[in-house]
This record gives C-alpha cells, structure tokens and sequence, in this order.
C-alpha cells in the first residue's frame, strides 16, 4: 500500500466508537485521509509512504473542535473584563463593535484567531459573527476548517440593515460555499432575546430546507429566562421548541438554566448543547449541568466562547475546566472524566456541526486532521495514563504538529499558513486605532 505520509506516534487517543488507546500504532495518509490504522511493525512491511514521521514522546489525537467562538472578537481581548453579561455586551461590546466592525475589522481578528487555534490544536471552529464572508475566506486560505454562521439579529449594524438582509446575505454565503472542502455554513440567530418570532421561524424552515445546523446563545444566564417569563409568560426554550428550532440540527450554547423536562427534551429530539465553562465563569452566568446531560444522553461539545468573555481560545485549557467544573457542579470526582472531555473536545463537536461523518475521531476513511502533543515536558511526567496528561497537565504550547485534510499547518509549533509577525503586526494597528 501506498501512503504519503506515516507518522509513527507513542500514543494514539483515537475516540472512537470504543474510545482505543493505542501504543506503537501508526497513521497512513493518503489523499488527505485516514487511510489505515495499524500496528507499527506491520505498517513499516506493508506501507511505502513517501515521508514517516517519528513522535516519540506524543500523543496523537483528532484534531479539537472549538464548537462555538465569535472568531474576530480577538480583537475586543481585554477591553472590558469583570463585568456581568448584560452590562459586558449592552454596555460595552455592542457599543464598540457599533462603531469598529467592518470587513477588515474582521479580516484581521480571524486571522489572529485563527492562528491561536491552530497553534492549540484547534482544527475547526464554529463561528458566529458579522461579515461572515470575510471569515469563510479568511480561514479558508490558512488551510482551517470551519462552520461559519450565517448570522441574525434584529437590529441593523454596518452589516446587514434588517433581519431580511441578514437572511438574503446568509443565503448568499450558503450558495458560495456549497461543496468546499472545508468550510460549511450554519443559520447563527444570536439568541432569543435579540432575534423575534418571524425570522427564528424562517431560521427553523431554511435550516430544515438546506439541511444545515442551527447555531445560537441559549439559556446563557438566569436574568435571560427570568426576563423572559416576566415579559412573555414563556421560557426561551419552550420558545425555541414552540417555534420550530429544537431539533437534531440544533447547536445550542451555555444552557446553564436547564428543567429536567428540557434535558429531556434535548435528549429525546437530538439536540446538542455547546458548554463553554470559562465564558460562564468569568461572566459568572452560572453553570452547564454537564453531568445530568450526559447521563441523559444529550451530546455535549465545547467551546471557548469569544476572546473578549474567556479571554483565550484555548480549547485544551477549557477541557480541563470543563472536567474540574463539572466534578464540581455534580459533587463528584466520577463526573465528567477526562475520556468524555476528550470526547466533548472531538466527535461531540463533530456531531454539533453535522460533521461526524468526516472528522472527530481517529478513523480509516475520516479526513485526516490530527494533532500531535509532546508529553515530554517536566509538568507532563511521569506518564501512566496519557489522557490523563494531556486534559488535566498538559498547556496549549505542547501541541507540536497541526494537521488539517492532510495538509501540515503546524510544523514544530510554527504555522505553516500564516505570517505570524504580520498577523500580531495587524492585530497591534488595531488595537491602538480601538483603545485610542
Ligand atoms: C451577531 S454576531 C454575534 C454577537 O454575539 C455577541 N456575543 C459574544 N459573546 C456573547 C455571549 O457570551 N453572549 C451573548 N452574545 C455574545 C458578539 O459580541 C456579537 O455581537
Ligand atoms: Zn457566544
């Protein structure tokens, strides 16, 4: 067999169906694939591959899925911190996005963004932010995967003037992306709060029509459902349910206000909820019961939420919040293992993003976007359960090499796509041109 490249790691977390950890294995790419999985010995006799790659020391895993970010608010990084929501976003952030967000405004914090992923294992994203066409092509030209929103408010911005121009410019975007290789396109209405009636149940329609997911802010605080129930006798959620959008294509975000009758819900219609633990954390908005979702069966993915409310996009340091904070929330060190954050971290993003098919996990015949991380450093030794490492010890600078359909985006730490000192230079214009 044939093979373009065969890395040999020490380790490899393949969350699969039956969560395999192997040593010794080796990965065989072709074509941008995973062409084989198979004992290092029999690969070196069977495989011709035109480059082998040796990791001693590495784990090997799918690439991370960041399932919900705002990509360009890197940006807004530190501009407004220690604030509750409503007055972060009302107050601050919508005020200044008001009056800075334009094309290039976005151009440059993708990229930027883009680069922080990359650079810790982030392989794809799901984003929801203005100008999504800038984006789509941003990341599109670093070699990155994403899910870009087609956004929706009610309100005009620089943007798009009505909600009927923000569905006409989604629409546009969905039919310039048909077919890409790696990017794909969400209807991302921003939460109920900010979007009426009307245009979330076009939202639910379109989205059925098209077979693309949903992608919004939902239950993120108590004052959100609380406000709701005062204002219109319903909680958000029924609200969702009642107007079309619960459903297996549903992406929803922070969920930390949850009845038992909506966690079954979720569980009973497919849904998925995205926990992004230290976006609520620094908001104080309260907490995902992530323990009672997965003992119900709902998929559970993970994001960092925007720069601006985390202020990293560190998906490996949000798993080990995410499985330090769920013990917590449960009262229970069982809650939450590491094999499960890992699972939160690939396949349960995959599935979020209607992209299980083709990424998630280690497997023959999935797209080939892997991340080598070097366990080597003193913080990570010694080594019983690399897992155990990798979500509860190791730090985002471990992440050595950043593969995506094959192709090679992180050599040695470094992006292979991306102009690092022309990125930060960008990022830096702005940031003096912001604060003034
Ligand atoms: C319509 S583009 C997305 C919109 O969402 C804002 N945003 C960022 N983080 C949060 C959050 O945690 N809750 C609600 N809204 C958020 C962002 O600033 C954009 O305006
Ligand atoms: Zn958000």
């Amino acid at each position: 067999m044939h093979a373009e490249l065969l890395i040999h790691a020490e380790w490899i977390l393949t969350v699969d169906p039956e969560d395999r950890q192997l040593t010794d294995h080796a990965i065989a790419i072709a074509d941008g694939r995973i062409q084989a999985l198979l004992p290092y010995e029999e690969a070196r006799r069977t495989i011709q591959a035109e480059q082998t790659l040796e990791l001693p020391g590495h784990v090997l895993i799918p690439g991370l899925i960041n399932a919900h970010t705002h990509a360009a608010m890197t940006l807004l990084r530190g501009l407004a911190d220690d604030l509750p929501l409503m007055t972060w976003l009302y107050q601050h952030i919508w005020p200044t996005e008001q009056r800075w967000v334009d094309a290039d405004f976005v151009a440059a914090g993708t990229r930027l963004a883009v680069l922080e992923m990359l650079r810790g294992g982030v392989t794809c994203y799901n984003d929801m932010y203005f100008y999504p066409e800038v984006s789509a092509q941003v990341t599109a030209a670093a070699g990155m995967r994403a899910l870009i929103g087609m956004i929706l408010v009610d309100f005009p911005t620089r943007y798009a003037a009505s909600p009927d121009e923000y569905i006409a410019k989604g629409l546009a975007l969905h039919e310039c992306y048909r077919d890409h290789p790696l990017i794909r396109v969400a209807w991302a209405p921003h939460a109920p709060y900010s979007v009426s009636d009307g245009p979330l149940q076009r939202v639910a329609s379109l989205a059925h029509e098209l077979g693309v997911p949903i992608h919004i802010h939902l239950h993120e605080t108590r004052d959100e459902v609380e406000q709701a129930v005062q204002a219109r006798g319903e909680r958000p959620f029924a609200r969702l349910d009642r107007l079309g959008l619960i459903g297996p294509a549903l992406a929803a975000v922070h969920l930390t206000q949850l009845t038992d009758t909506e966690i079954a819900r979720l569980a009973e219609t497919g849904a998925s909820v995205v926990h992004c633990p230290e976006s609520n954390l620094k908001l104080a908005s309260g907490f995902c019961p992530v323990a009672r979702l997965l003992e119900a069966g709902v998929n559970v993915a993970l994001g960092t939420d925007g720069a601006a409310s985390n202020n990293d996009l560190n998906l490996l340091g949000e798993m080990r919040t995410a499985a330090l904070l769920g013990k917590g929330v449960a009262g229970s060190a069982a809650a939450v293992p590491a094999t499960e954050v890992l699972r939160m971290a690939t396949i349960n993003g995959a599935r979020a993003l209607g992209l299980d098919a083709e990424i998630g996990s280690i497997e023959p015949g999935k797209s080939a976007d892997l991340v080598a991380v070097d366990l080597r450093d003193p913080h990570t030794q010694p080594i019983y359960h690399p897992i155990s490492q990798l979500v509860y010890a190791a730090g985002r600078h471990q992440v050595r090499q950043v593969w995506i359909r094959g192709r090679q985006v992180i050599r040695d730490g470094a992006p292979t796509t991306l102009h690092l000192a022309e990125v930060l230079a960008e990022a830096q214009i702005w940031g003096r041109r912001i604060g003034g």
